[in-house]
């Protein structure tokens, strides 16, 4: 990349770490979407520490995640996140990609509303699917009609996932250009939320 672009992406990186504050940065949406990969990358521009609440999960358990869903079911699954999840957003600094159904969990969105900016990390229906078809490690998806249950899943969930501060859409690009777009969408969050008076009705 030419340098005149790697010093645009440093300063607004620096930009947004300022806005931050030190608040948790936290990646909502579907399997696929990019929480993961890009989280990495984001975190990396952001000189923060990056942790992903599934991969903490499995630390933890030591076992997989669909081992996990076999041996103990989804119900004790969820309950590992909700807990992973509200004692990571303690830490300071962070990039925090979740699962993608942590956020809808009731209490887990009104914790992460709280004490972070949300980003949702938004991808149309046929470029998740092509993403997810790469590996089979997505219990919820080992369905016999994978594609109907990705639809549904989508159908219910992008009410709640759109309840983010910030929508970013993930399009057929590399996971870089994603996460410029996403640091883009944040600041522009700001100086719209900077602009509302603070005595507005
Ligand atoms: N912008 C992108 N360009 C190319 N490939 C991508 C992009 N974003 C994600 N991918 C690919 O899609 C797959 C899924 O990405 P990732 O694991 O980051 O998704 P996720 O949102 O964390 O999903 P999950 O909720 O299942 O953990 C990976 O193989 C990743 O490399
Ligand atoms: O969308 C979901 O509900 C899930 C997504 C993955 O990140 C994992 O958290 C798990 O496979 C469940
Ligand atoms: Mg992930």
């Amino acid at each position: 990349m030419k340098r005149s672009g790697q010093s645009r992406r440093g300063e607004q990186a620096r930009q947004l770490s300022d806005r931050l504050n030190g608040r948790p940065l936290v990646l909502v949406g579907m399997m696929g979407a990019g929480k993961t990969t890009v989280g990495r990358r984001l975190a990396n521009r952001l000189e923060r520490s990056f942790y992903d609440s599934d991969e903490e999960i499995e630390r933890a358990a030591q076992m997989s995640i669909p081992e996990m869903f076999e041996q103990r079911g989804e119900a004790e699954f969820r309950s590992g996140e909700t807990r992973v999840i509200s004692r990571l957003l303690n830490e300071p600094n962070i990039v925090l990609a979740t699962g993608g159904g942590a956020f809808m969990n009731p209490e887990t969105r009104a914790l992460i509303k709280s004490a972070a900016l949300s980003v949702w990390i938004k991808a149309d229906f046929e470029l998740l699917f092509k993403r997810v078809s790469k590996r089979s490690n997505r219990p919820l998806l080992k369905t016999a009609d994978p594609r109907g249950t990705l639809k549904q899943l989508i159908d219910a969930r992008y009410p709640v996932y759109a309840e983010a501060d910030v929508t970013v859409v993930s399009r057929d690009v590399p996971h870089d250009s994603v996460a410029s777009a996403l640091v883009e969408a944040c600041l522009a969050y700001f100086k719209r939320n900077d602009s509302i008076p603070a005595n507005a009705d």
